[in-house]
């Protein structure tokens, strides 16, 4: 389905992702840990085709995505749907027409400029935002939303291009836990009712194994891991974050476990009560 071949790009002396070679058989969910400036980002823009490789190959299906140009491009980049940890929503504009940017690609620009939707688009939009959850939040403006409505207002644009693959850079890096993990649950949800595969950055380790099949560690530009939340060790996460003995993953972690954690012992106390 997905292979990368010795994928690499440099920015002058900096490598910033060196030879990086994985595939994937099938739709997984993916996560891709490493300490800030591994080279994660730059990965998945090269998988987009938002950055150019500086040199290997990425093939889709048997095609060469790193040669397409034009509209070929953009077709790719439509069907390798992109989020980001600032959301990029259009703060002023109505909630049901970011969702319809997402269809921009396939419009032609006079019923962009007017807004123009065809009536089927619009009932299909509202149809994901009720998906996700927050179809009542569908005339609001973007910036009215909280950070974890409005990164799923980011993902219903992403779905509305029905892509084979997300891609999606710290997608809950800004969240508070509780939003981080609606956003982490709804990503694994397309994943897994919509066959989609979802390649995530994300910088806790205790995400990455709750949440993906797999996970692909990165130090400075190499993949220096790649396997299943199970073989992910505090011995290998110390490995893939260069750290010493002292090694803590609670400095990776998000809150989501405590939080869940205190919940559990909330509960037991209760039940002790
Ligand atoms: N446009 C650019 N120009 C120059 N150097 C860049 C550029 N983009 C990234 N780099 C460098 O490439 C390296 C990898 O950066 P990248 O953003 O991919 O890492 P990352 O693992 O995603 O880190 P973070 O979690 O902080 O985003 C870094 O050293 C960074 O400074």
């Amino acid at each position: 389905m997905l292979q990368v071949q010795t994928l690499t790009k440099t920015f002058g002396e900096r490598t910033a992702v060196d030879r990086a070679s994985f595939s994937v058989d099938q739709p997984r969910m993916i996560g891709v840990i490493g300490r800030s400036g591994a080279g994660k980002s730059t990965l998945l823009r090269m998988l987009n085709r938002l950055s150019d490789a500086s040199s290997g190959t990425i093939l889709f299906n048997g095609r060469d995505i790193t040669a397409l140009k034009g509209a070929e491009r953009r077709k790719w980049q439509s069907r390798c749907a992109m989020i980001f940890q600032q959301f990029n929503l259009v703060p002023r504009m109505d909630v049901v027409s970011n969702v319809l940017h997402g269809t921009l690609n396939r419009r032609s620009t006079l019923a962009t400029m007017f807004n123009l939707y065809p009536t089927e688009d619009i009932h299909h939009a509202i149809e994901i935002l009720d998906r996700l959850g927050i179809a009542d939040q569908a005339p609001k403006r973007a910036e009215a939303l909280s950070g974890g409505q409005q990164q799923r207002v980011a993902i219903a644009r992403a779905l509305m291009q029905d892509p084979a693959v997300i891609l999606a850079d710290e997608p809950i890096a800004s969240l508070d836990p509780m939003n981080a993990q609606i956003v982490m649950e709804a990503l694994r949800r397309i994943h897994e009712e919509d066959d989609r595969m979802v390649i995530a950055n994300l910088h806790t380790l205790d995400t990455a194994r709750r949440y993906c099949d797999r996970v692909i560690g990165m130090r400075d530009g190499r993949i220096v891991f790649d396997g299943t939340p199970e073989q992910l060790t505090t011995g290998v996460a110390r490995d893939i974050y260069g750290a010493g003995a002292d090694f803590s993953e609670a400095a990776t972690s998000t809150e989501i476990a405590t939080l869940d954690r205190t919940d559990a012992e909330r509960l037991k106390a209760g039940a002790l009560a």
